[in-house]
């Protein structure tokens, strides 16, 4: 890829206006000098937004073994991010480039607390918060979803990022633009995949261009990425900023957190801000750094035939280990004035007018797209992972195998009083061994979506209603599949009651068990947001309730402590419809081999009551939609509790 590609600079000027059209009616900013000669969708562009980042002190309260201290992590940073600029911030590993980044892209968790001094942020020479569909940021993790296509990934985030006038058929030219200038339309139909999951997906390059695809796609006006070329080959790394340098051209500001880049890479850096522990070494025109530094005593100058980056890190780390501190940035400190050329002012630069903040601000909806729009999307991303996730190859290997072993353990029982145990106890296991692994299958799906969750939450895609609307439909019907045709298989097989009422009264209850399963798996990886304490628990709180479900211990005969708990389980309701369906309003052969003594009656044929009184299931209980009923309320209790823990989430 070459840095002119003009072609390509055209067509991205038309959907950048495309989205910006009706945004900005009365943005000076938005008009380029040569109006007069483009055409009628050229005259808009980007709104052009310089962030400028003065005395940035960061020491955010951290907890050490006893209190809490404070840890000062930049000390006066000063640095700006220009249109049509390509801005490289390096320095030693934890010298707190992120930490910057997250200031500028206003992600701090608590900035006014922990930006202290003189500390002070400015949009287009005002003070204030950037509007959050003007930033994007790339961070060094990516968090895309491994069973969606490239194609996919961008395609949600453009139509969720990007204003509701536009249509799907812009929005489609959009990322076909955005995939083509990342090089990524040959692979666009490929799945992301995992690079230690089963699905081998597209190449680490290829991820690291689909993450700034999906924050291009909506043309923020600044774009930050931390170390975007991390683990990729010298020339994919090449590729990847020589893009950057094309998208700067066309008036994005943009700030590359890179470590030691080659020198290829290097020179296309229009300015450098230099960190040594929180303290700026340098800060002005890249092609500068070297005669700044050799400028100073005592410095070595650059030997032949080494690249400007690796003497540059060696330089600094070297400073860093000196007894008493380094004194590189005390030296930037006595010779800035000398060394930070006059700078002629963006506007003037440009030849146009910045806009002002409320400008920038002005029509900026809390979120783009409307709610149904939201809805949809999500729910069409939920059910493509979660299919992707659950009912895979291993999946359904596994049912089967679930079956086999169930029809052999069991086999096909007879409908006699000898087998009256060994129903209820199948009809028990098949609570127990579903539910379980819905349980934990549940809270690792969540545990991988919550970060995912809180970044597109942070930058106002969608709300926490169609996300988790999305998710109960899409987890109603992907998670409880496999359970459910297992549930089938083995009825028919095992030889449960044959009537077509008895069967779907099964299903329905087998379905509400698991998915209320389901529902107290999501609940506690909200509630406990510490995945490996959540993991540890679930499967202690969910055997308590299976134990407590009446099949080893009746109701009536578990102690008064736990009785209430037992309240609370679902397979408590589940089991008792299970028995209530299979044995009530029918009598049961005797089996002239055996008797009936384990229900102390010599009754034969015995009444199917019989059994459902001796599981302690009497009163209402023994009405089988009383338990379908409970099943439907813990249900809903479970959901209603976790969106509202879920909009309490950070
Ligand atoms: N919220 C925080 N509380 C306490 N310490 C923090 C916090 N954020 C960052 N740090 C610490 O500040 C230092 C700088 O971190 P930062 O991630 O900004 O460095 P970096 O230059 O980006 O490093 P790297 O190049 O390795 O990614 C690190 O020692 C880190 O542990």
């Amino acid at each position: 890829m070459v840095p002119n590609g003009n072609d390509d600079n055209d067509a991205n000027v038309n959907i950048t206006q495309l989205i910006h059209d009706e945004e900005q009616p009365h943005s000076a900013a938005a008009v380029s000098p040569d109006d007069s000669t483009t055409k009628p969708f050229d005259r808009r562009s980007i709104p052009l937004v310089e962030l400028t980042l003065e005395n940035i002190t960061y020491a955010p309260s951290t907890r050490s073994s006893k209190a809490k201290v404070r840890r000062q992590i930049l000390s006066g940073v000063s640095t700006k991010i220009s249109p049509h600029q390509l801005n490289a911030w390096m320095g030693p590993s934890g010298c707190g480039k992120t930490s910057l980044l997250s200031v500028a892209a206003g992600v701090l968790a608590d900035p006014a607390n922990d930006l202290i001094q003189d500390s002070c942020i400015r949009i287009n020479g005002e003070k204030g918060d950037l509007p959050k569909s003007l930033v994007g940021v790339v961070w060094q993790e990516d968090l895309l979803l491994p069973n969606l296509t490239v194609r996919e990934t961008v395609r949600f985030a453009a139509r969720l990022k990007t204003p509701k006038h536009l249509s799907e058929e812009d929005v489609d030219q959009l990322v076909d633009e955005t995939l083509a200038r990342l090089g990524l339309t040959a692979v666009q139909d490929s799945l992301i995949g995992s690079p230690f999951g089963a699905r081998r997906g597209i190449s680490g390059g290829e991820r690291k261009r689909v993450a700034v695809a999906v924050e291009l796609v909506a043309r923020p006006s600044v774009l930050l990425l931390d170390e975007p070329t991390s683990g990729l080959d010298s020339s994919t790394a090449l590729q990847l900023i020589v893009t950057l340098k094309e998208l700067a051209a066309l008036g994005h500001a943009i700030a590359v957190v890179i470590h030691q880049p080659r020198t290829s890479i290097f020179d296309l850096f229009d300015n450098l801000l230099l960190l040594e522990k929180g303290r700026v070494v340098y800060e002005g025109h890249a092609s500068e750094i070297k005669n700044y530094l050799e400028s100073l005593p005592d410095v070595p100058k650059l030997p032949p035939e080494t690249s400007r980056a690796d003497w540059l890190m060696d330089m600094i780390t070297d400073d860093e280990s000196r007894e008493g501190g380094g004194i590189l940035p005390l030296m930037w400190e006595q010779n800035r004035d000398k060394w930070q050329k006059p700078e002629v002012s963006t506007p003037k630069r440009l030849n146009r007018r910045l806009s002002s903040l409320a400008e920038l601000k002005q029509e900026q909806p809390k979120f783009q797209s409307g709610f149904f729009t939201q809805l949809r999307l999500l729910t069409v991303r939920a059910s493509k992972q979660q299919r992707g996730e659950r009912i895979t190859k291993v999946a359904l290997l596994l049912t089967s195998c679930w079956i086999a072993f169930t029809s052999l353990a069991w086999g096909r029982m007879p409908d006699t009083t000898s087998y009256i145990f060994n129903r209820a106890s199948l009809l028990f296991f098949i609570i127990i061994a579903q539910s379980n692994s819905v349980v934990t299958s549940s809270m690792v799906t969540f545990s991988s979506e919550r970060r995912l969750l809180s970044r597109e939450r942070a930058k106002k895609m969608y709300g926490v209603m169609p996300y988790f609307l999305a998710k109960t439909v899409a987890d109603m019907i992907n998670s409880v599949a496999l359970p459910v045709c297992y549930g089938i298989a083995v009825y028919w097989i095992c030889g449960f009651r044959a009537t077509a009422q008895a069967f779907f009264t099964f299903l329905l209850t087998l379905y509400l068990t698991i998915s209320a399963a389901q529902s107290t798996g999501l609940f506690l990886s909200i509630a406990i947001p510490n995945f490996g304490i959540a993991l540890m628990l679930a499967p202690l709180l969910t055997v308590c309730l299976m134990i407590l479900g009446g099949f080893y211990i009746p109701y009536d005969s578990i102690h008064p402590a736990l009785a209430w708990m037992s309240w609370l389980s679902m397979a408590r309701y589940g089991f008792s419809a299970f028995v209530i369906n299979e044995f009530e309003g029918r009598v049961i052969d005797c089996d002239t081999s055996s008797s009936s003594s384990a229900f102390n009656t010599d009754e034969c044929p015995l009444p199917g009551s019989f059994v459902v009184s001796s599981f302690g299931i009497e009163g209402v209980w023994s009405n089988v939609w009383v338990n379908v009923s409970m099943l439907v309320i813990i249900q809903v209790f479970l959901r209603v509790a976790t969106y509202f823990l879920l909009r309490r989430a950070k």
